[in-house]
């Protein structure tokens, strides 16, 4: 979406700058005592990456803290290896060594001898430190999987391909039992109701969504103001077509074409808000429909369809991993049934780095989830929750919230570090095992008899995993089928599927908080990277949404899923339970999304650059929600699955049953796939508990568990993620994200909306404020008028409102424009328009938390904007003086001219200040060449216009 500017940049810049915070607060010891960095060389055999042991986790247990009426875990290097700091060998836990450490004056609670140095940074340390036997060295069980294409190899190998992961993926719920899936007839037909059809019909029908309308009494007057706006706006036009200007016609001409131009758009623009609107969702009857126990559910187990959810990301060093790893435990902490949730993540980069953050995240999680759980945390995105400047103790009534915040808190600091050593873990360990290679093939090499170096053989620079095998996907320095191009399909579990029943946690877990009433358990989280060749068309982030679509139909099928870009996490842990209250309200089958609104973190607090979007997402979306609903824009959107998958919605059914027939050749050649389709659709329909529900399913329905998920369903969602998959189908065309757009989530929705589904938007009407405000311009009355009914209906500010407007103009002469250039090019000569990602990695200035969003980049966009600023500039100072000498002194006339000028130079007010630069870095361009541009324009006015009558051009660019 065009409008939607930097928040991706900023809202880390935000997290790098507090990673930087962290090398200062060192003094409590708590960064000292790290023992992660410990590097590694050829003789020491890295095993895994270190995790915490959970039961969906897959780590080795390690043994356990020696100080009596302590059973936390021993130390441990990254590689998982117990580290004992002393040398009587005596087991301690990190927390109780840095105890010894800070209150027993260094001394060991075993041999009371005090502790050496603690060089943990050192490598040669590592001798040092006595390694118990055996402790926590056995591998831990690889549970990667990988395949290579079969446009590669021929056939897939099912046993090659366990032998290589030697593949376990435990219990799990991937497929829904057969006696709850039905056949194609019981999805559209009600023979299941038949069982048990008047239980509810009795019920006074209670709903799950209400609209609160806006009163007629702020929203008569806004529409007349907006027809009387019109008419003026027509009359005017009218005018300025039958008074042509005989002294400059060019100009007269491009002030009609421009009026004309701004006219049409604001016309468009004010369309939708006809109908504004706004919606809320009963979170409690939710719970009562779903989640209470009932004749048809008597153990209360939650009902709700499952969900899954996916994060996208692509590059590691423009998407930092510690960002996509926040937005990866925001989901994780959500509120919502956790066997009925799952999470993919998908790297196109295909990046050991990303894939070791994931692990890492995963592992954190273990902790980070219940804590949230136990004290109703929010936001659950940590780096955001640590951050809050509000008081972080208000609200909280445990007596143990403040040590659980303080413990979790630092074991945040450390997954933070832990995080950013990650490159040069990855590096050193990679350094390592190629050194070590490169001396074994020369030993080869000698034995073999040869006595010449061998000059021939080339080592690949290979990047390695740390249990000692080859990443299969994107080396640092890139090789054949180890580039950004070209790697194989990866699917990795990093959280198996959770238990069907609740799990609670114990006192006396390592990770010391009191969890005993707490649900353990975590959703499934799945790291995918899709298979990358030369030659395919991968279609970014529409390729990558549909790889997962596909795996994620064959490992969970959620009937829904929600998208979210790496940069973006959820707010509101509740955020899901409100999407699905649309859902599944009456009517909710024929909702093909709910949009949330997006908030923007890390922006500067005058917004300068109307990067909050507020009248974007607050006014607009609301309003286009009054017609068939809001345009999906890319993230932070809950979609049925169905209506991804081409389908229309349940009214239209005949259709549907005439194309079902075609399916597998629309989807490609997984029957699992094709399959899962039916199940996802009736799983998705709303609750029947009402007779006047026609598409519904039966309450209970969902709450039986799922079937384990096998090594031979991730063998099947690793097909279909190759590249060669969508060959010959409709992916991208009529399925799924669709293709061949920069903005494939405009057209993605827009296609959806097309086939008659309606989309919702989902905005908490408890955060709305109304203003009112005293604002006075003129002549300008009625847009005055106008602008505060508008704020009034929508609660906004009128600062963000008067930002939108200066937006709206600086965007209208730049990137609107360039765009509807752009696809006229497109369109007419077949020009393909370049997509480059949004850098979200902060720059390096301390100072200015928001300098990298002031940093000018000169582009061509900025032509416009600064022609229009100098042709006002430049007008306003030939008016005045011409005016001054002429001989009939029109000054009504100036003062209207002038007026209309400066009115457009406030609008590009911030787009100028920008040009300025923050700290005085102007870029000398812009100015040499601004000051060509006036002494041309002043040249060519006095040649057009001699010194005589009135001049008046400042007109030619007011907004109507
Ligand atoms: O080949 C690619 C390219 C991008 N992405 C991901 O797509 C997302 C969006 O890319 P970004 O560079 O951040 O684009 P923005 O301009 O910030 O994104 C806005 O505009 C896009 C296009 O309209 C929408 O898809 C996004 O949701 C919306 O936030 C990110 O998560 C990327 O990781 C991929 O997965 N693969
Ligand atoms: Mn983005």
């Amino acid at each position: 979406m065009a409008s939607k500017l930097k928040h991706g940049s900023s809202t880390v810049r935000k997290i790098t700058q507090l990673s930087n915070d962290l090398d200062q607060e060192g003094e409590d010891g708590s960064i000292a005592t790290y023992t992660v960095h410990i590097p590694l060389t050829p003789d020491n055999q890295p095993m895994e990456i270190s995790l915490e042991s959970h039961p969906q986790m897959a780590g080795a247990k390690g043994s356990s803290c020696a100080v009596p009426g302590c059973d936390g875990r021993v130390m441990t290097d990254e590689r998982g290896l117990d580290v004992v700091p002393c040398e009587c060998d005596y087991k301690i836990c990190r927390d109780c060594y840095r105890d010894a450490v800070r209150t027993g004056d260094g001394i060991c609670p075993g041999c009371k001898d005090p502790y050496k140095e603690p060089e943990v940074q050192g490598g040669a340390n590592q001798q040092t430190l006595p390694l118990p036997p055996g402790a926590g060295v056995s591998k831990m069980e690889r549970r990667l999987s990988l395949m290579k294409s079969r446009s590669q190899n021929n056939e897939f190998d099912h046993a090659q391909w366990l032998f290589e992961t030697k593949g376990s993926y435990g219990y799990g719920n991937a497929m829904w039992p057969k006696d709850s899936e039905p056949d194609g007839s019981s999805v559209a037909g009600s023979d299941w109701m038949g069982g048990d059809p008047n239980v509810f019909s009795e019920k006074q029908w209670k709903p799950l969504t209400r609209k609160l309308s806006i009163s007629a009494a702020v929203l008569s007057p806004y529409r007349l103001i907006i027809l009387i706006r019109l008419v003026v706006l027509a009359l005017f036009l009218k005018w300025r077509i039958q008074n042509p200007n005989e002294n400059a016609v060019w100009l007269w001409g491009m002030s009609v074409v421009c009026e004309i131009w701004f006219g049409f758009s604001w016309l468009l623009d004010q369309l939708p808000k006809l109908f504004p609107i706004n919606r809320v969702a009963d979170l409690d009857v939710l719970r009562e429909k779903f989640e209470t126990s009932n004749p048809t559910n008597p153990t209360g187990k939650s009902d709700l369809p499952g969900i899954d959810m996916f994060v996208s990301t692509a590059d590691p060093e423009k998407e930092p991993p510690l960002v996509t790893a926040n937005t990866i435990l925001s989901i994780l902490a959500a509120d919502y049934p956790v066997e009925k949730l799952s999470c993919y993540v998908s790297d196109d980069g295909g990046a050991l780095l990303t894939f070791e953050a994931m692990a890492e995240a995963a592992s954190f999680a273990n902790m980070w989830v219940p804590f949230c759980r136990k004290h109703d945390i929010e936001p659950r995105n940590p780096e955001s929750y640590f951050n809050l400047k509000r008081d972080p103790f208000k609200n909280k009534v445990r007596s143990d919230f403040v040590r659980d915040r303080r413990r979790v808190k630092r074991e945040y600091d450390e997954f933070k570090v832990r995080i950013n050593s990650l490159p040069d873990s990855i590096r050193r360990r990679s350094d390592a095992y190629n050194a070590r290679e490169e001396i074994k093939a020369l030993k080869k090499w000698r034995e073999n008899g040869h006595e010449e170096p061998m000059e021939n053989l080339k080592f690949p620079k290979a990047t390695w995993m740390a249990d000692g095998t080859h990443w299969p996907g994107t080396w640092t320095t890139s090789a054949p089928e180890h580039s950004r191009g070209d790697h194989a399909s990866i699917i990795q579990v990093m959280l198996k599927p959770p238990s069907d029943e609740p799990l609670t946690g114990t006192a006396s877990e390592s990770n010391a908080l009191d969890l005993t009433e707490v649900d353990i358990r975590l959703p499934m989280l799945v790291y995918v990277s899709r298979e990358k060749r030369p030659g395919y068309d991968h279609n970014k982030k529409a390729g990558a949404m549909n790889a997962l679509v596909r795996a994620s139909a064959i490992m969970s099928n959620g009937p829904f899923i929600l998208n979210l870009d790496c940069d973006h996490y959820i707010f509101n842990s509740q955020a899901l339970r409100e999407g699905m209250c649309f859902m599944m309200d009456r009517g909710g089958e024929r909702l093909c999304y709910v949009q949330f609104p997006q908030r923007f973190e890390g922006i500067d607090p005058n917004d300068r650059y109307a990067n909050h979007n507020t009248v974007f997402f607050d006014v607009n979306m609301r309003a286009l929600d009054g017609i068939q609903g809001p345009v999906y824009v890319g993230t932070g959107c809950l979609f049925r699955r169905t209506a991804l998958y081409g389908f229309d919605p349940p009214l239209l059914k005949e259709e549907t049953k005439m194309t079902t027939a075609l399916v597998p050749k629309k989807f490609g050649n997984s029957s699992l796939l094709v399959d899962s389709i039916k199940v996802a659709e009736f799983q998705g329909l709303p609750l029947a508990d009402h007779s006047s529900i026609k598409y519904g399913r039966p309450p209970g329905a969902l709450t039986l568990p799922r079937d384990p998920l096998d090594a031979a369903t991730v063998a099947e969602a690793i097909n279909v993620i190759s590249c060669w998959y969508e060959d010959k189908t409709e992916w991208g065309l009529r399925i799924g994200w669709i293709y061949g757009s920069v903005t494939e989530d405009v057209v993605t929705g827009y296609r959806m909306h097309n086939r008659g589904w309606k989309s919702v938007y989902c905005f908490i009407v408890e955060s709305l404020q109304v203003t009112f405000l005293v604002y006075l311009l003129g002549i300008t009355l009625t847009l005055v008028f106008l602008a505060a009914l508008e704020i009034k209906w929508s609660g906004i500010e009128l600062e963000e409102w008067w930002r939108n407007e200066q937006f709206w103009l600086i965007g209208g002469t730049s990137a609107h424009f360039a765009a509807v250039l752009q696809g006229l090019l497109k369109v007419t000569a077949g020009i393909e328009i370049s997509f480059t990602l949004t850098s979200k990695s902060g720059g390096d200035d301390e100072n200015d938390e928001y300098a990298d969003l002031y940093v000018i980049k000169w582009t061509s966009l900025m032509i416009p904007p600064i022609t229009i600023m100098m042709v006002n500039l430049i007008a306003i100072a030939v008016a005045v003086s011409r005016t001054i000498y002429s001989e009939d002194q029109q000054w009504s006339s100036l003062l209207g001219g002038v007026f209309f000028s400066f009115w457009v130079l406030a609008h590009l007010y911030p787009f100028a200040k920008g040009l300025m630069g923050r700290r005085g870095r102007t870029p000398t361009i812009v100015f040499v060449w601004s000051g060509l541009i006036s002494i041309t324009i002043s040249l060519l006015w006095v040649a057009i216009d001699p010194p005589s009558g009135s001049s008046q051009i400042g007109g030619s660019f007011q907004f109507p």
